[in-house]
């Protein structure tokens, strides 16, 4: 039993404080800070942000009130903004429209796009979003894009630190999301049939850089699949404590904390620290009886960024294997051009019949 203790103490997120990079200028925090960001990368590629410092927690509250107001509209009123009317990607998709992994998701949601300039709809991504009719609704949702946009910076530049790059090979990869081509989505997920043949959101890796997840405070709903060789953790099969057990990985809850968004890396994290942050598997199971709202943020790079390995995490790495006694060449993540790799995501709208949240 005590290997099972263990491992559900060391199965739970990390929680890091934002507040030490919010001002300019010193903080004896920030170290320490960027150190846990690269602990929890590399480890989980999963952590909660407390962002208690930066925004008002009334402020989010207001955001999933104003969601429940439009997904409680009837049907034909929420279709006045599909992404059919659109370029494919930005509006709202029905119940069941999103597939992943070849079933259908039990939610319903709205996606909205950094504005491009000279939209065209015929091009995929390349259109407007749509915003719902519902009162104070852009005004709000459009200043908690703002906020975000500064969040993913903030953090970005936090990472930069915990990777050990210098001040130019900063500025590079400030470069590549300086104009970041973000997404937002406002999800509504009615509870799940306990009969039905698939996810509320199924199991996917997101793909971008860093996604910031705000969530009403339904419990039990967003899992992260924890994948840690060596480590053993419980499983509920029922069976007597020293069988109960599966080692390697399992499903954790991630639930929500009083001002904290989670935080998680997509894969183009993966690319830049050439493996060593991870992008976590994760789906959403919501049994619960209420009608859960979340609202993830993805700040992404820029649309035309050119994503390869950072020479800061070569380094690292290189490290990590002459401490290791690895001898063999490390196996080098193929450079993306982010927007190719987005559009690609997106193909399910278009004509590759690929989910958005399927693996390539
Ligand atoms: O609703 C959630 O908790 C997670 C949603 C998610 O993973 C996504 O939209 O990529
Ligand atoms: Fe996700």
């Amino acid at each position: 039993m005590g290997d099972v203790k263990q491992a559900n103490r060391l199965a739970a997120l990390p929680i890091i404080s934002v507040e030490p990079f919010l001002n300019p200028g010193g903080h004896p925090g920030k170290l320490s800070t960027a150190a846990a960001l690269h602990a929890a990368c590399s480890q989980y590629g999963f952590f909660y942000l407390d962002i208690s410092s930066y925004v008002d927690r009334s402020e989010p509250e207001e955001l999933t009130r104003l969601a429940r107001e439009f997904f409680a509209l009837p049907q034909e009123e929420k279709d006045r903004i599909s992404l059919s009317q659109e370029d494919g990607a930005r509006g709202y998709q029905r119940l069941k429209e999103n597939v992943t992994n070849g079933k259908a998701d039990n939610h319903e949601g709205i996606d909205f796009y950094r504005p491009v300039d000279k939209p065209d709809k015929t091009k995929p991504v390349w259109g407007e979003n749509q915003w719902p009719a519902v009162p104070g609704f852009k005004e709000k949702y459009e200043a908690w894009v703002e906020k975000m946009k500064k969040l993913g910076m903030i953090v970005i530049e936090a990472m930069a630190t915990g990777l050990g790059m210098s001040p130019d090979e900063w500025v590079q990869l400030r470069n590549q999301v300086d104009e970041s081509f973000w997404v937002m989505r406002v999800i509504g997920y009615p509870p799940l049939p306990n009969d039905y043949d698939g996810f509320s959101c199924g199991a996917h890796r997101d793909y971008g850089c860093l996604t910031f997840l705000y969530a009403d405070p339904t419990p039990g709903a967003l899992q992260v699949y924890i994948n840690q060789p060596g480590l053993v953790i419980e499983t509920d099969s029922g069976l007597p404590p020293e069988h109960a057990v599966e080692e390697e990985g399992c499903w954790i809850n991630a639930d929500p904390i009083p001002g904290c968004v989670v935080c998680n890396i997509g894969e183009m994290w993966e690319v830049w620290s050439n493996g060593l942050y991870k992008s976590t598997l994760h789906r959403v199971v919501h049994r619960g009886s209420n009608y859960r709202v979340s609202i993830p943020f993805f700040f992404e790079p820029n649309f035309d960024a050119h994503v390869e390995p950072l020479p800061a995490a070569l380094r690292m790495q290189e490290e990590d294997r002459k401490i290791r006694g690895i001898t063999e060449p490390a196996k080098m993540y193929q450079p993306v051009v982010y927007g190719d790799f987005l559009l690609k995501k997106v193909g399910s709208n278009f004509d590759t019949g690929k989910g958005r949240y399927d693996a390539d």
